[in-house]
C-alpha cells in the first residue's frame, strides 16, 4: 500500500546573538520559537500532476516564481532522490512565519519540505541529511548561509552554533521573557551580508574587530543563560547591537523600536537575523512587563509582536 499523505513540520527561530559574525566562523546562539509553526503536507493525487500550494503561489512545481527558486530546486532534488517523477501529489505549505523578517521562514519551509518527502516515501532521515538537503534551498535564497537558520528551525533546543558543525544544545536556566517585534519592513539579508563583506574589504581591521567582539559576546551569553544572569545578558545584547550598527546592518526602523524598548524597561534589545528591516527583540524580566512592552511597541509602529518565555521548547 502506498502512503496517501506525508507531513513535515518545523518552526520559527530567533538568533539571540551572533548573526553576521557567524558567517565568518564566530559562534552564535539561536532559539527555536515552537509557537510559530510551519507544516508541509503532501497529498497523493490520482493523476501525475505535481502541484504546490502556498500563500504566494498555487500551481505546478515547474512554474514556481523566482522568489521561490530555492524551494523549486529543493523539490526537484527530492523528486530525483525518490525517483518520484511518475507520482502525482499536491504539496501544501501552511506557515505562521512572516517571510523576510529574520525568523527563518525560508529555512523552516525547506526543513518541513524535506521532512514531508521522507515521511511520504517512508524513509528514515538523519539530521545530517536533513541539513544538507535544506542547504540546497538556503544557498539560493541567502548567499553564503552559515546553516544556523536550518539548524535552529529543526531543533527543539537552543543551539550554540559554529558554521560547518551540527550545533550543540545549550543549558538554559534563564528566567525572563522575550518580546519580538516586526518592523513591518522586509529584511534584506542578502544585501546586509554583502555589505558586511564590502566593509571587510574597505576597512578590514574595523570590521574584523567587531566580528571578533561579537564572538566574545556570544561566549559570555552562553554562561549568562546557564547561570540565570539576566541583567548581564541585557548588557551584552545591547553591546552586540552596537557592533551590528557599526557593521551597517541595522536601520532606522530597528533602531527606533530598540530605543523604545530600552526606554520602557527592557534589560537589553537588539535586531535579530539579517537586519535592515525585519525583527528586533527585547528581554524583559517578567511576563507582565513583556505584555506591556509588546503593546507599547505596537503603538510605536511594530506590525506584529510575539511573546516568548525562555523556558519553552520546540519540536525536534
Ligand atoms: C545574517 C545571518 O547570520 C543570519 C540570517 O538569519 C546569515 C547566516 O547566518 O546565514
Amino acid at each position: 500500500m502506498v502512503k496517501q499523505q506525508g507531513i513535515g513540520k518545523s518552526h520559527a527561530k530567533i538568533i539571540l546573538i551572533g548573526e553576521h559574525s557567524v558567517v565568518y566562523g564566530q559562534p552564535a546562539i539561536a532559539l527555536p520559537l515552537p509557537n510559530v509553526k510551519l507544516t508541509v503536507t503532501i497529498d497523493r493525487r490520482a493523476d501525475q500532476l505535481q502541484l504546490v500550494n502556498s500563500r504566494y503561489f498555487d500551481g505546478p512545481v515547474n512554474e514556481l516564481p523566482n522568489n521561490m527558486l530555492g524551494v523549486q530546486k529543493l523539490i526537484n532534488a527530492l523528486i530525483t532522490k525518490f525517483t518520484g517523477q511518475e507520482d502525482g501529489w499536491q504539496l501544501t505549505i501552511d506557515s505562521q512565519l512572516p517571510a523576510e523578517r529574520g525568523m527563518g521562514s525560508s529555512a523552516a519551509t525547506a526543513v518541513a519540505i524535506v521532512r514531508a518527502f521522507f515521511d511520504y516515501y517512508e524513509k528514515k532521515l538523519t539530521r545530517k541529511e536533513l541539513l544538507k538537503l535544506a542547504d540546497i534551498e538556503e544557498q539560493i535564497t541567502h548567499r553564503s548561509p552559515s546553516g544556523l537558520d536550518a539548524a535552529t528551525v529543526s531543533s527543539a533546543n537552543p543551539l550554540y552554533y559554529i558554521k560547518g558543525q551540527a550545533g550543540k544544545a545549550i543549558e538554559m536556566n534563564l528566567s525572563a521573557t522575550m518580546v519580538i517585534a516586526d518592523t513591518g519592513i522586509k529584511g534584506a539579508t542578502k544585501e546586509a551580508i554583502a555589505s558586511v563583506q564590502q566593509l571587510l574589504k574597505a576597512q578590514p581591521d574595523k570590521a574584523q574587530a567587531h566580528i571578533e567582539h561579537l564572538g566574545n559576546l556570544v561566549n559570555a551569553t552562553r554562561d549568562f543563560l546557564k547561570n540565570n544572569e539576566v541583567i548581564k545578558l541585557g548588557t551584552v545584547l545591547n553591546a552586540a547591537q552596537a557592533d551590528l550598527q557599526a557593521l551597517n546592518v541595522s536601520d532606522k526602523s530597528l533602531d527606533n523600536l530598540i530605543t523604545v524598548a530600552r526606554h520602557n524597561g527592557a534589560l537589553g534589545a537588539k535586531l535579530t537575523g539579517g537586519g535592515r528591516g525585519g525583527c528586533m527583540f527585547a528581554i524583559m524580566q517578567t511576563a507582565l512587563g513583556a505584555r506591556r512592552l509588546a503593546s507599547i511597541l505596537k503603538e510605536s509602529g511594530a506590525k506584529h509582536t510575539w511573546i516568548q518565555p525562555f523556558d519553552q521548547r520546540g519540536e525536534e
